[in-house]
């Protein structure tokens, strides 16, 4: 499956011009949406998510939404629900002893309608789907999936049956919209917080992109935002304690045995914050990705996309969309606090390290 993905994301224009475009056109979107506010304070979660949900839509139904259809709203809101209870003490509880909280009411019950919900819309969607599909026009990556399904092949048909297109579609619907929205609430509240960083990525972007729509060739001759964009994704951290892993073996590490069939969470936290790579690992330091001269310099540390063959594969997308979104807002508008507004780094209680909700007024630049 994951070979089916990345090949099928990369058919579909992961690293090339035609997702570049899809962003770009999004951005616009976007901007559009926030200007729409008049400088006025806004939550800028639903507008945020519904854009990055545009991009991984595009890939997996071949469309996108208005951010005010209900459809997105809704599919939104099952997601982010289930990301906040998930942090929940009886969601833990449930993880470690399912059997005891099953048969009772719960957040957990409400996880499990929430993803029914998520999984009857996808069931739906590839069933419509089914009635059009036509082999020499693959409209999106449920097309490729039910091609591959109906061409039948023995080796084929024990992955590509509905109960696994249904669970691929749901993934990474959640992993395309959550993380890169999350860090991209990270960013606007971090540039609030630290305007003078704010102000250098912004004359950066007057410099090298002007009013012209930002493209990703333009991220190399822009070492500073560049900079600013690493250091918001190790800073946010948004998934400090990684994906857990099992053993499919005995393994030996360092010294300590780990059984087979043993759950493995890889602590990211601790290698972002690792004072031997990062110089001021709590705080917001965009230098920790400059050499003196002011040339962006990587860092083998940074790793909040995970490492080795279960990385995300969703990385070179999400790269992307961090970069286009970020210098488009930042093209349009200077982001600032509520008039009395605090500004608040603390994260809220949820599955992913995310901001607590906050208001924003976006001021328009041009
Ligand atoms: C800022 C944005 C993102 C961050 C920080 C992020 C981070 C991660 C992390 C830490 C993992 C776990 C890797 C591991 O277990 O070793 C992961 C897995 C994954 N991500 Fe992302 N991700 C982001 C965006 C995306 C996007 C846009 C997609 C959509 C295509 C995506 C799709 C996936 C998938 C499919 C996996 C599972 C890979 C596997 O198990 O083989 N991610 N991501």
């Amino acid at each position: 499956m994951r070979r089916f993905t990345l090949s099928t994301l990369r058919d579909y224009g992961m690293g090339k011009k035609a997702i570049e475009d899809k962003i770009s056109e999004e951005a616009e979107y976007l901007v559009k949406a926030m200007k729409s506010y008049g400088g006025k304070p806004f939550d800028n979660l639903t507008i945020l998510n519904a854009a990055v949900a545009n991009i991984i839509i595009s890939i997996l139904l071949g469309h996108r939404f208005n951010y005010d259809d209900p459809t997105i709203l809704r599919l939104m809101g099952l997601i982010n629900e289930n990301i906040r209870l998930m942090a929940s003490r009886v969601i833990r509880l449930y993880n470690v002893i399912p059997t005891l909280l099953d048969l009772l009411p719960g957040p957990h019950q409400k996880v499990f309608e929430n993803m029914r919900q998520m999984q009857n819309f996808i069931r739906a969607t590839f069933t419509k789907q089914k009635k059009t599909l036509d082999v020499n026009d693959q409209r999106n990556l449920i097309d490729v999936f039910l091609v591959k399904q109906q061409e039948g092949k023995t080796e084929f048909s024990q992955y590509f049956h509905n109960d696994n297109l249904i669970a691929l579609v749901n993934d990474l619907f959640i992993a395309g919209m959550e993380t890169t929205t999350t860090t991209l609430r990270w960013a606007v509240l971090l540039m609030m917080k630290y305007p003078e960083i704010q102000k250098k990525v912004q004359n950066e972007i007057d410099n090298i992109i002007g009013t012209a729509q930002p493209q990703a060739e333009h991220r190399k001759k822009m070492p500073y935002t560049d900079a600013v964009i690493h250091e918001i994704q190790r800073f946010g951290d948004i998934a400090p304690s990684g994906v857990p892993h099992e053993t499919v073996q005995d393994v030996t590490f360092r010294g300590y045995f780990i059984p087979k069939g043993t759950a493995v969470f890889p602590l990211m936290y601790s290698v972002l914050n690792d004072e031997a790579y990062f110089k001021k690992p709590f705080e917001f330091y965009p230098e920790h990705f400059l050499d003196a001269e002011g040339n962006f310099k990587t860092n083998e540390a940074f790793i909040p996309f995970s490492i080795g063959k279960r990385s995300c594969a969703g990385e070179t997308l999400a790269k992307m969309e961090l970069f286009l979104f970020f210098t488009s807002l930042l093209q349009n508008f200077t982001f600032q606090a509520p008039p009395g507004a605090v500004i608040d780094l603390e994260p809220a209680r949820s599955a992913t390290h995310a901001p607590k909700p906050y208001q924003v007024c976006a001021i328009p630049r041009i």
